[in-house]
């Protein structure tokens, strides 16, 4: 898979309630709003990036990249974001990134992009973890651009849950060894714990 042939997406268009009154990917980690670690991490792996947000777009729309809010009015979920993404993609596959996931690997998009190949799928999801352990991270994954009127005809139907449209799509599985890779920040209790432990570890 080329580089050109991926459009990134970060998904930014979630309410963040549990991050409180901040925008969560406006909120400040490491000297930098979330966002632009979402930025920097995926530019490199991608053709090109874009946001989903659904509010301040005017604030993210001064990191320099496209920014879309979603068709669907009301906070509709993460399959939103991804419609959004697909309904502007211009490229053969599209990955997604969540925006408060600032560990994501620097090989993410190569290796969910040599399995999706590989396994001929729709849509390739990271997981972490064996056994009972195994987790899937549904906000990071690698689709198929063609998906879009599949995932448009799920949404008007009234269905929203992510687990439920994977379950029509032969979805591969790519495991990252790094357990911590898709950890995500949820609440300013999460953030600042992450900030004293990487200070700590350097
Ligand atoms: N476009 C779009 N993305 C969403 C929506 N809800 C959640 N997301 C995104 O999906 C990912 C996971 O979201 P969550 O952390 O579960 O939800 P959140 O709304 O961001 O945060 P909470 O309100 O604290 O649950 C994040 O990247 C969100 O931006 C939505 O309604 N629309």
């Amino acid at each position: 898979m080329e580089l050109n042939d991926v459009t990134g997406l970060i998904l930014a268009g979630g309410r963040g309630s549990r991050m409180g009154s901040v925008d969560k990917g406006l909120q400040t980690f490491r000297g930098k709003p979330m966002v632009k670690h979402a930025i920097e991490r995926l530019s490199p792996q991608v053709g090109s990036v874009m946001i989903n947000a659904n509010q301040n777009l005017d604030v993210y729309k001064g990191f320099g990249v496209p920014v879309y809010p979603d068709e669907i009015q009301g906070f509709a979920g993460p399959l939103a974001g991804l419609q959004t993404g697909l309904l502007h993609c211009r490229s053969p596959f599209l990955v997604t990134v969540p925006c408060d996931s600032p560990f994501f690997p620097l090989d993410f998009v190569s290796e969910m992009g040599t399995a999706l190949l590989s396994e001929n799928g729709d849509l390739a999801v990271a997981v972490t973890g064996q056994g009972e352990q195994e987790q899937p991270h549904p906000v990071f994954c690698l689709v198929r651009a063609s998906l879009l009127p599949h995932l448009s005809d799920f949404l008007q139907s009234g269905q929203r849950k992510i687990d439920k449209w994977y379950a029509t799509l032969k979805v591969v599985p790519v495991r990252f060894a790094d357990e911590n890779a898709f950890s995500n920040i949820n609440t300013l209790d999460e953030l600042t714990k992450w900030e004293e432990r990487l200070a700590g570890s350097q």
